[in-house]
């Protein structure tokens, strides 16, 4: 499986990249990688670092107890989340079937979910999302220009139809290799790899995601991804 983890955090604020940040005292990218590996189909992890981190975070996984059953691998990423997940697939063997790509953001999906997509795959979907129902109402609007601008209304999406989309992603190798080697880099490039697996014309199928999937992106989720943490502790002493 790929964990990108090579993104700066802009949005979280000045800081070290993102993965780094400590939650608790441990790094974000621990958390997610021992997230993964506390699944037991998964059997190797390829850790996308910042381009300037690759000693960095090797030494941290050595740092940190994980799963001996699993294999870590370490490769540097790129300027785009499209990008570096490339360079994690480039990173996995020609004999594993089935990738999962899964945000070193989302430090906190419980093994169940994980364990859910990997088993939709191995029932035959080439392309599996973890996803939750959307609790505001959406709008589709004009981008303004600049910050603040009102921005006229284009439509309103039936809410009842709409997933907020989480990872891991699971995937056939070969459907998730075709789409990345298609699909131009370009921009800020995908947001997901599912959609780029949909850009292809391939089967796409969402699963329950979880409210713990949530994605570390803004301060407040610091805050959140925190108080999760302390029901476990306080959970796991009961
Ligand atoms: N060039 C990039 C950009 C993102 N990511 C990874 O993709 C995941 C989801 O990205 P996001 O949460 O948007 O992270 P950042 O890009 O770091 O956030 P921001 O946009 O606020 O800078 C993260 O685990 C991030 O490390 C990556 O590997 N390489
Ligand atoms: C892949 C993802 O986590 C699914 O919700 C998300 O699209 C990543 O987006 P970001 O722009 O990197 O936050």
């Amino acid at each position: 499986m790929v964990i990108p983890a090579a993104g700066r955090g802009v949005r979280l604020g000045p800081g070290a990249p993102k993965a780094l940040r400590a939650l608790n005292g441990t790094p974000m990218l621990v958390h997610a990688v021992r997230a993964m590996a506390a699944s037991r189909a998964v059997s190797l992890v390829v850790v996308v670092a910042p381009a300037d981190g690759v000693p960095e975070v090797k030494h941290l996984l050595d740092a940190h107890a994980l799963p001996e059953r699993t294999d870590y691998r370490v490769v540097a990423g790129g300027d785009t989340r499209q990008e570096s997940v490339r360079l994690g697939l480039d990173a996995v063997p020609g004999d594993v079937d089935v990738v999962l790509v899964h945000d070193a953001a989302r430090p906190l999906v419980p093994v169940e979910t994980v364990d859910a997509v990997v088993e939709a795959v191995r029932d035959g979907a080439v392309a599996v999302v973890p996803a939750m129902p959307v609790t505001d109402t959406v709008k589709e609007v004009e981008p303004a220009g600049g910050p603040g601008g009102p921005e006229p209304v284009v439509a309103t999406p039936v809410r009842a139809r709409l997933r907020a989309v989480q990872t891991p992603q699971g995937f056939d190798r070969a459907t998730l290799v075709d789409a990345h080697a298609t699909i131009a880099l370009a921009g800020e490039g995908a947001t997901d790899d599912a959609g780029m697996v949909e850009r292809l014309g391939a089967p796409v199928v969402v699963v329950p995601g979880h409210e713990e999937a949530f994605k570390v992106t803004r301060p407040l989720d610091l805050v959140l991804a925190e108080a999760v943490l302390a029901r476990r502790r306080a959970n796991d002493g009961f």
